[in-house]
């Protein structure tokens, strides 16, 4: 098992998140979110749209900061963004104008932290992985969206962070490819159990993936419920057929539903 397997925990405490706009309402997000993300897990971020989701992420990242509580990883306060802190957002990350290898290799090379043929030998294992060695010199726009995504990940991997934050990253993929994203990943994480936070709003992909569910709810939204997802590991697609995976599925639908369902009275 990798050593990140110890790393990457995240105590959330109290946090709350208003959104000051010009000439516009504030818009309250968070109100008293606290949670725990567990190292070595995969924790999935589930709850309606706009609900906040985006913003806890960022906060996790240190891209932008919380108005009360904290952020702590591994017991030191989360402030800024920090490279053992990646995100992989919803939108692609590929600068346009580079190969897969120039993407790849970019951010450990303009942290001057590895030389080039360190750099080099991490992505070509990276890409060999993730089944794009024979595409290391094209563009993204010579690839598929599968394989964009694929790249994207390495992009991310080759900077060794503790705590991966993923971001609806399956989004706009068609179902096939998505699948076989999710197979990717999961075979990923369990290679590596790197920490990993993962925000989707799909839950068979929430459930297929996770050892833990995150639902976020109420106005201003906080944690509401937490789900174990004790299916087997190594996880294929057989669990789907499951008695628990359908306990685990009806448990999630109730939550989400009332949620949803309070959020349209609210909107009445
Ligand atoms: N920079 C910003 N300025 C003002 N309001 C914002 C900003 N970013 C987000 N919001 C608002 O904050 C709320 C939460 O947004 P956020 O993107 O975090 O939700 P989400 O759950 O990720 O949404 P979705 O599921 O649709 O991606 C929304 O009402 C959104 O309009």
């Amino acid at each position: 098992m990798n050593t990140t397997a110890l790393k990457g925990e995240l105590t959330v405490t109290g946090l709350r998140k208003w959104y000051h706009r010009r000439d516009q309402a504030p818009v309250h997000v968070l109100e008293d979110c606290s949670f725990r993300i567990e190292p070595g897990k995969l924790t999935v971020v589930m709850g309606t749209s706009g609900c906040g989701k985006s913003t806890l992420a960022y906060i996790l990242c240190g891209y932008i900061s919380p108005d009360e509580g904290q952020v702590l990883m591994d017991g030191q306060p989360v402030k800024e963004p920090g490279s053992d802190r990646i995100m992989v957002f919803q939108e692609t990350a590929l600068w346009p104008w580079m190969t897969v290898m120039e993407n790849v290799v970019f951010g450990p090379l303009a942290k001057s932290r590895t030389g080039r043929d360190e750099a080099t030998r991490k992505a070509l294992e990276l890409l060999r992985k993730f089944g794009l060695s024979e595409f290391k010199d094209k563009y993204p726009g010579q690839l598929s969206g599968g394989m964009k995504r694929r790249a994207e990940l390495a992009q991310a991997l080759i900077n060794s962070p503790k705590l991966m934050v993923l971001d609806e990253p399956f989004r706009g993929l068609d179902v096939m490819t998505r699948e076989l994203m999710q197979e990717y990943y999961i075979k990923l994480f369990e290679e590596t159990r790197l920490t990993t936070v993962f925000i989707t709003s799909e839950l068979e992909e929430a459930i297929f993936l996770a050892d833990r569910i995150l639902i976020m709810g109420g106005t201003p939204s906080r944690i509401v419920r937490s789900l174990e997802v004790d299916l087997p590991r190594p996880r294929t697609f057989d669990v789907l057929a499951t008695a628990r995976y359908l306990e685990i599925k009806k448990e999630a639908l109730e939550v989400l539903y009332g949620e949803s369902m309070e959020q349209q009275a609210m909107a009445c």
